[in-house]
């Protein structure tokens, strides 16, 4: 008898039975009555044809059936197909499957069949005539292998908990373990370069050659996408010797993309009904694996653009010796080595990190991390990931090198890093792996490191502070960005840049500069480089409030030439500040006239006055 297992919200799943046809709808004349407001009167039938096939059809119904995210109209069903009515998943499951044994390895010793066993007393049946599914939750106790309902439900619900795929890989391993009570079990998934991997283990070791794996049951898992239940034969009386097996692909757009295996000792441990649980529990596992994976490719590339969008800023390289710098990192960009930046505190080293990346043309994300604003404690996690459990609070979470995966990390203030942490990335540069805290598992990646450092490092080293086989990995290459006071010529056209910005940025009129106002900040010996540079000029700004700066200006601030950035920072002033004291000078220009005001600050005279209030402005 064909039947199909319905589930809902990966929470509980019934398996309902049916002879020549089943409809399914939200009437409650239907076969399957689902009590969805978002499910149609009648949604769709199974029918029951006369060349002995099985079609699945939509009734026009608002929200539709759906195959593998798409949506059908008409299918004919074979045996283990799924398909979904809203929140409502399906398979199909045609007994006469069973009927046909195949035997695929006649030198195994072992037969196996591809599809199931005829329904036995533990297939839950459900009584069409009596009580249509109103609520899938309501029927748990109708079920009579209730051991087997509660689990899966359970365990559905244990996958929702995962946050990695690692994490996700053991939940399901341990709900497909605790379902059919096998010995011993794995779950292998597929990488980016195709090769089957394990996820997780249990009571299995895969290097120990005592603890065989059928390499035929997977192969043909992965390759059908059909899971596969063997039973052991009496021939088999060896106690060691494993003699059930029963794999299960993990599938996305009917493809395998990973098998879940579990073998035992008991010849009829793996029953067609923990099969068809066994199917349901891999069914949603894929589901959630594609979920992970894109969230964690949309996580990567929103920490790539907006790192790219903090570096589009333009990079201003007028100089010679810029020139000569940007050159050497177009060369450098392409091949794939570590770089190290060495270069005085503001004078453009996240830049040419950023640049490295951009000319190299990698795939991946680039990912900054600042070592010294990173508490020591912290630091390991942050860079390597963690495991759930490694430390109080610990969650599965990647690190930095695994988000930079395939493009860049930039190491900023690296001989800040503890000395502590300094073997750990050590140990990275020299292998290419990593292990989260507090996971054993090691992982291969294909990252570039680019570091930088404006203190001493040599000077460091000598006096044991910084490793000196750290620095030689890191430092494959060295580029030194020239302080600013080296490279007179970029002062120029850096102050019409930064000039230029805010005043986009704040929406603020451009304010020019005398060729006396210029010469004067080309003077300056700028100790805090083009960051310093970048602060002044944003003061200027602010004072002048779209006038021209001259001299003058520049010698109002001369006192202050030697701001630190700190203070610099301090003086920074908030975006409501900016807009007081612009409407403050607009005040003053129009003689308290507020319509004048307000034409010269661009905005309606009604939001002048409200701006007033709030400012606490008067005329
Ligand atoms: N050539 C340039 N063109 C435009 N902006 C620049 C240039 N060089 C530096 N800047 C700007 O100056 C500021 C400081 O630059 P950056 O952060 O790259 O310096 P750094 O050398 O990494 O500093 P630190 O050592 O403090 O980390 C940034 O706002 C940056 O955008």
């Amino acid at each position: 008898m064909p039947s199909v297992i319905v589930s809902q919200d990966a929470q509980n799943y019934r398996v309902v039975e049916f002879t020549a046809s089943l409809t399914i709808g939200r009437d409650s004349d239907n076969d399957i009555v689902l009590a969805s407001p978002q499910v149609s009167r009648r949604h769709a039938s199974i029918v029951h044809r006369e060349d002995n096939e099985f079609m699945l059809f939509d009734h026009e119904s608002t929200n539709g059936v759906w195959l593998d995210n798409q949506r059908v109209t008409g299918v004919r069903l074979q045996h283990g197909m799924s398909f979904r009515i809203v929140n409502y998943f399906f398979t199909f499951i045609d007994e006469r499957h069973d009927s046909r044994p195949s035997r695929v390895f006649s030198d195994s010793g072992a037969s196996y069949s591809t599809g199931r066993q005829p329904m036995t007393d533990e297939t839950i049946l459900f009584n069409l005539e009596s009580e249509p599914i109103a609520d899938i939750r309501t029927e748990r106790e109708d079920v009579s292998e209730a051991g087997s309902i509660t689990p899966i439900s359970q365990q559905l619900q244990e996958l929702q908990r995962a946050d990695s795929e690692t994490g996700l890989g053991e939940l399901l391993l341990a709900g497909a373990l605790q379902l059919t009570k096998a010995q011993r079990g794995f779950l292998a998934l597929l990488n980016d370069k195709g090769e089957l991997l394990y996820t997780a283990t249990h009571s299995f070791d895969p290097r120990n050659e005592s603890h065989e794996v059928r390499q035929e049951v997977v192969h043909q898992v992965m390759d059908l996408g059909r899971s596969i239940r063997i039973a052991g034969t009496a021939k088999e009386t060896r106690k060691d010797r494993v003699r059930s097996v029963l794999a299960v692909p993990l599938l996305r757009e009917n493809k395998a993309i990973g098998c879940l295996y579990l073998d035992d000792c008991c010849s009829t441990i793996f029953t067609a009904l923990r099969q068809s649980s066994l199917e349901i529990l891999a069914l949603h596992g894929a589901v959630l694996l594609d979920n992970l994976a894109n969230r964690q490719r949309l996580q990567r590339e929103r920490e790539s653009l907006q790192s790219r969008l903090a570096t589009q800023d333009e990079t201003i390289v007028r100089s010679d010796k810029m020139v000569k710098l940007y050159e050497d990192i177009r060369t450098i960009a392409a091949i794939n080595v570590p770089v190290f930046i060495l270069g005085e505190a503001g004078s453009g080293k996240e830049l040419v990190a950023a640049a490295l990346h951009t000319f190299s043309s990698r795939k991946g994300a680039y990912i900054p991390i600042n070592c010294s604003a990173i508490p020591e404690g912290i630091f390991e996690s942050e860079l390597f990931g963690s495991k759930k459990g490694a430390y109080h609070e610990a969650v599965d979470k990647p690190g930095k090198l695994e988000l930079a995966e395939g493009g860049t990390l930039f190491l900023d203030e690296v001989a800040d890093m503890a000395l502590t942490l300094q073997p750990k990335l050590l140990r990275f540069l020299e292998n290419g792996e990593i292990s989260r805290l507090g996971d054993t598992r090691s992982r291969r990646l294909d990252v570039r490191v680019v570091a930088a450092t404006n203190r001493d490092v040599t000077t460091m080293i000598q006096e044991n502070l910084f490793r000196d086989d750290l620095f030689q990995r890191l430092s494959c290459f060295t580029l030194k960005v020239p302080p600013l006071r080296e490279r007179e010529e970029d002062i120029e056209p850096l102050t019409r840049y930064f000039l230029r910005k805010f005043s986009r940025e704040y929406n603020w009129p451009e304010p020019r500069t005398t060729d006396g106002a210029l010469q004067l900040l080309a003077q300056y010996q700028w100790p805090g480089n083009v960051r310093e540079l970048r602060n002044v000029l944003l003061r200027l700004a602010v004072q002048s409030q779209g006038r021209v700066i001259t001299e003058r200006d520049i010698h109002s601030l001369s006192d202050e030439f030697n701001i630190t950035d700190q203070a610099a920072i301090e003086v920074f002033p908030s975006l409501e500040e900016v807009e007081k004291q612009h409407i403050k000078a607009a005040l003053e220009r129009s003689s308290g006239n507020i319509s004048d005001a307000a034409l010269l600050v661009g905005i309606a005279r009604s939001t002048l006055y409200q701006k007033m209030k709030k400012y606490k402005l008067s005329a």
